[in-house]
């Protein structure tokens, strides 16, 4: 793994035409955490997420890769630091997981590149990490769109970089395929990796973050420990709708209610 630590966006402003569709946005992950970004559709979070990865410039603000602006690095240096696993990922060849897997390995490769056999033993770790060494000889192109998921998780560490950048990476999923997307990110961050994702769900952030941002009007609003974030105030500043005690507890929410029935 590749010992990039923290990449942080600050006062980032993006306009299309009149708009302001960031607006000062700042924020931070490093190594270590999993950090959510919650948003309503529309609110920014991926092109955030893209402007972090230096794949679309901002016009206001900067990022910088351990205090180094990203604008400074050439792509496959970056591509060795920060690794993307974009929303709905159609691949136009049917390639075997594994093969697909091994493209993410393209950036760690010297000008003579490195054996073979040392791809494929580490193709073969990372896919028995993310506990889908079944699918190692199946047809990408032939998967359901979960494990898909999972393969594209793979190609990001496949990488070998510290930081992981996810765009919704629960959507598509069954309940329980997300459950243990949501443990493969604990054991990443376990293992080092930090983790900046989105998601359209606060259960799962709430389950799984150490810190929990939410994107508003162009700003980050509020970013902090995920019971004080996740609150039925956020939840109606985010999303516009206010929540009954019952439906609290339906969503798993009810543990960031405060003791006073706020
Ligand atoms: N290249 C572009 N040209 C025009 N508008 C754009 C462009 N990129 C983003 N936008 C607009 O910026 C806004 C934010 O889009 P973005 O995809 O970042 O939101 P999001 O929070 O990820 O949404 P969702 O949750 O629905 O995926 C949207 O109104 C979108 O139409």
């Amino acid at each position: 793994m590749n010992s990039a630590r923290q990449l942080t966006a600050e006062g980032i402003v993006f306009r299309r035409g009149r708009r302001r569709v960031l607006d000062g946005a700042t924020l931070a992950f490093s190594g270590g955490e999993i950090v959510s970004l919650l948003g309503s559709n529309g609110a920014g979070k991926t092109t955030l997420l893209r402007i972090m990865l230096g794949l679309v410039a901002p016009d206001e603000g900067s990022v910088k890769l351990d205090g180094v602006p990203i604008a400074h690095l050439r792509r496959r240096e970056l591509a060795r630091r920060i690794a993307y696993v974009p929303q709905g990922h159609h691949a136009p060849f049917p390639y075997l997981v594994r093969e697909v897997v091994a493209l993410g390995r393209f950036p760690t490769q010297g000008f003579f590149g490195r054996t073979v056999s040392a791809d494929a033993t580490a193709v073969e770790a990372i896919l028995a990490n993310l506990r889908i060494a079944h699918l190692a000889d199946r047809t990408y192109t032939h998967l359901s769109g979960g494990e898909r998921q999972l393969v594209m998780i793979a190609r990001a560490l496949a990488q070998d970089a510290s930081l992981l950048v996810m765009d919704e990476p629960l959507s598509g999923l069954d309940y329980g395929h997300q459950i243990e997307l949501l443990r493969s990110l604990r054991d990443l961050a376990a293992q080092g990796f930090g983790i900046l994702m989105t998601t359209h769900h606060p259960d799962q952030a709430l389950m799984v973050s150490t810190r929990i941002a939410t994107l508003i009007d162009g700003r980050i609003d509020s970013d902090g420990a995920p019971r004080d974030v996740i609150t039925p105030e956020t939840i109606q500043r985010l999303y516009g709708v206010t929540l009954a005690p019952d439906e609290i507890h339906a969503q798993g929410l009810l543990a960031s209610v405060s003791p006073n029935g706020k």
